[in-house]
């Protein structure tokens, strides 16, 4: 087995919200028994204190990983996001520090298409309202109002993983789709692009959100453009609660404007199971509610749980970072014996050179080298022949070299 630049029982993970047993179960696998689980998400000083000694932090959605709470975990070498959303981590900020943070991309996916395509169902029966009135004794047995799924006009807002997979399956259904995406997309089945977000929103019967959390999605539903939408429409969000307006979307409904929406995420979504939840969409008998679970089903938590540890570990391992979001990809063969260093710097002139030199000076044979750069960032990953012995100042040398952010080494002694 490898040997680290710490040994294994010296790093320390730290895992929040709930991550799922798989993930510890992964870890443990690996030989990494130092995890200290959070069932909920923590307040940023709370959050300072749990990640000050971690080497690696796991969170999902609620847990703000802020410039400020990134600095104060001195030790971080990875963030893993069990979850698809990084909206939630100073990106940027990670990567300067040298962090590379890695998610699930689509072990959620389909528990996310599956809850959206159930409520287009619910809506177009009028389920919300007519639950609520048996709930209370009543019977309101009628067609007024219900509709069929089939022949209706689906848009899809941002046509990514789940907006494919939603298309397929709405599309089982008879139903029409169409969708809008800033990127040319590949049209599932017999989907069509609109070329604007207003043409797909005025001729959509649902409307349904999948975008990312980003400047540009960020207040992307205003009163605008739920102006646009047809009389007796539906929206649904389940992709992230900053892209609308919710006390536009509050007045639409209220108005009769729109016929009903389905709303998974939020604005400001409480941070535990105790404190309460506020929306002026509650007390809507027309609008479901659900606390952000679109992706809370056993599969695609056992899933991702797996998945992420996995990343985690091939990078603590052997410095693997494919599928960091946030980092030059680096994809590594197997590391069998010899020494391997790996270097982090910001991208300036002349690292590269330097770092051979470091190696060339001291007659190391450097026999794999493997380097990706972003504007920014650059990760080489260096491995070498012969002996590296202790004291020998490599890392030293390596760690002088300007514009270094970290460095770290398997297979050798403090070299
Ligand atoms: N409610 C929940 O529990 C869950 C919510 N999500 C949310 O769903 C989002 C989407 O997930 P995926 O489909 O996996 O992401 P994805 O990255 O595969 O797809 C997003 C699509 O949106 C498009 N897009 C980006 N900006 C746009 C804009 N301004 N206008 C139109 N299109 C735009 C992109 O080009 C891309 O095709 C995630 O970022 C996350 O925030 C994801 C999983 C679970
Ligand atoms: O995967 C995502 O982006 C989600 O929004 C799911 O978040 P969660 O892991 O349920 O907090």
């Amino acid at each position: 087995m490898s040997k680290l630049s710490l040994p294994k029982d010296k790093i320390k993970f730290v895992l929040l919200e709930n991550v799922h047993d798989n993930a510890v179960a992964y870890l443990r696998q690996h030989g990494y028994e130092n995890i200290d689980v959070h069932k909920g998400a923590l307040d940023a000083d709370a959050l300072k204190d749990a990640v000050r000694d971690a080497h690696v932090v796991g969170i999902r959605s609620r847990t703000k990983l802020t410039e400020d709470v990134l600095k104060a975990a001195e030790k971080l070498v990875a963030v893993g996001a069990f979850c698809i959303g990084t909206n939630q981590i100073n990106l940027g900020a990670a990567k300067h520090l040298g962090v590379p943070v890695f998610n699930a991309p689509y072990s959620n996916t389909r528990s996310v298409a599956e809850l959206v395509l159930a409520e287009i169902i619910m809506l177009a029966r009028g389920i919300p309202r007519r639950n609520w009135i048996s709930h209370e004794g009543g019977w309101d047995k009628s067609a007024k109002g219900s509709t069929e799924v089939r022949g209706k006009t689906l848009g899809i807002v941002g046509y990514g993983h789940i907006g494919t997979q939603l298309s397929v399956i709405a599309e089982a259904l008879g139903m029409k789709v169409r969708f809008f995406d800033i990127v040319d997309k590949l049209p599932m089945g017999n989907a069509a692009a609109c070329m604007s977000l207003k043409e797909l929103m005025e001729t959509s019967d649902f409307v349904s959100l999948h975008v990312p959390d980003t400047p540009q999605t960020r207040n992307m539903i205003t009163d605008t453009e739920l102006g646009w939408m047809k009389q007796g429409a539906f929206l649904l969000n389940a992709a992230r609660g900053q892209i609308v307006d919710i006390d536009a979307l509050a007045d639409h409904l209220r108005t009769g404007h729109l016929a009903g929406a389905a709303i998974d995420v939020f604005p400001v979504e409480p941070a535990s199971v105790e404190d309460v939840f506020e929306s002026p969409l509650r007390g809507m008998k027309n609008v479901i509610l659900t606390p952000h679970i679109g992706g809370s089903t056993q599969e695609a938590q056992a899933n991702i749980g797996t998945e992420v540890a996995e990343k985690l570990v091939k990078y603590s391992d052997n410095g693997s970072t494919v599928g960091a979001v946030n980092f030059p990809e680096v994809m590594l063969p197997v590391h069998v014996g010899g020494a391997r260093f790996m270097h982090i710097h910001r991208n300036v002139p002349g690292v590269i050179s330097k770092i051979n030199d470091v190696f060339s000076r001291r007659g190391l044979n450097i026999v794999g080298q493997y380097l990706r750069t972003d504007e920014e960032v650059g990760y080489v990953v260096v491995d070498v022949d012969g002996i590296i012995e202790p004291g020998m100042g490599v890392r030293r040398d390596l760690e002088a070299i300007e514009g270094t952010i970290r460095t770290r080494f398997l297979n050798c002694e403090e070299p």
